[in-house]
């Protein structure tokens, strides 16, 4: 899927949709023993961004984005998600707000596989309405076609390509229009054109939504297109971090 160069992202105001504030993560290893794995970490993403994390395996990435994506508190610090503080909230408003601020992309695409592909992009839509729903019917439709799937919106995702399960994957975590999609190796376990069309898509929707995304690599070609690349190391980002595409 080639992606068209003269693409502009619509211009968007800097409003920040994640912001991290002296974020430490530690883990106890027995009674008397903590190892902290996070040591202060502070980063803002404003809405519309496309930034790649990198960084060698053990240095923290998917620790901070667990704490990111609120499904992990941190020990200190404070992660504000669309300007609220979440280490004010308790967990029904951590799950309230996981569930309609963020979309999550991960290696394993996690599609339950005896349900088809529309059924799986319906899933967390159901919290609010069943599967014979039409509206949601119709958005899990749409969001198929947005990934170019709306063919095989009926077929079961065990019989799908990696590649498209991927793509169903990408469906389901925009269904609630999340601000900002989190994707933990998304392209890991795919060929690389297969990986090259995912990355495209991801993209195309966040230059045309303003969606803001996250993207955890060991790439460094898909991470070169992406805004700007942060780099973890033992637990603290490694800064600054250039400005990469127009
Ligand atoms: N529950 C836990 N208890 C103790 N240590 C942990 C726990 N979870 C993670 N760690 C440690 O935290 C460090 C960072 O792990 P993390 O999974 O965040 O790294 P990563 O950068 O995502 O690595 P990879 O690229 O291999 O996925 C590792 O040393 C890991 O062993």
């Amino acid at each position: 899927m080639a992606e068209d160069p003269t693409a502009k992202r619509a211009v968007l105001p800097r409003v920040p949709v994640m912001e991290l504030k002296g974020i430490r993560r530690s883990y106890r290893l027995g009674k008397k023993s903590q190892i902290e794995i996070l040591h202060g970490i502070d980063l803002v993403l404003h809405r519309g961004e496309f930034l790649a994390l990198m960084g060698p395996s053990g240095s923290g990435k998917s620790t901070l984005l667990n704490i990111v994506g609120l499904l992990d508190r941190p020990t200190a610090g404070e992660v504000f998600i669309n300007g609220e503080d979440t280490s004010k909230l308790g967990d029904a408003d951590i799950t309230r707000l996981r569930g309609h601020a963020i979309g999550f992309v991960f290696q394993e695409h996690h599609l339950l596989s005896a349900f088809t592909a529309a059924e799986n992009v319906m899933l967390p839509m159901v919290v609010d309405h069943d599967f014979s729903s039409p509206a949601i019917i119709a958005r899990a439709r749409a969001l198929l076609g947005q990934v170019g799937l709306d063919h095989v919106a009926d077929h079961k995702s065990m019989n799908m390509s990696g590649g498209e399960q991927q793509r169903v994957a990408i469906a389901r975590a925009l269904a609630m229009r999340p601000a900002l999609v989190l994707a933990d190796e998304p392209t890991g376990n795919l060929d690389s054109e297969a990986a090259d069309n995912v990355l495209t898509l991801m993209r195309q929707i966040n230059r045309d939504s303003g969606t803001s995304f996250l993207i955890v690599t060991h790439n460094l070609e898909l991470a070169k297109r992406c805004d700007r690349i942060i780099d973890v190391a033992d637990g603290r980002l490694v800064m600054p971090t250039e400005h990469l595409e127009p």
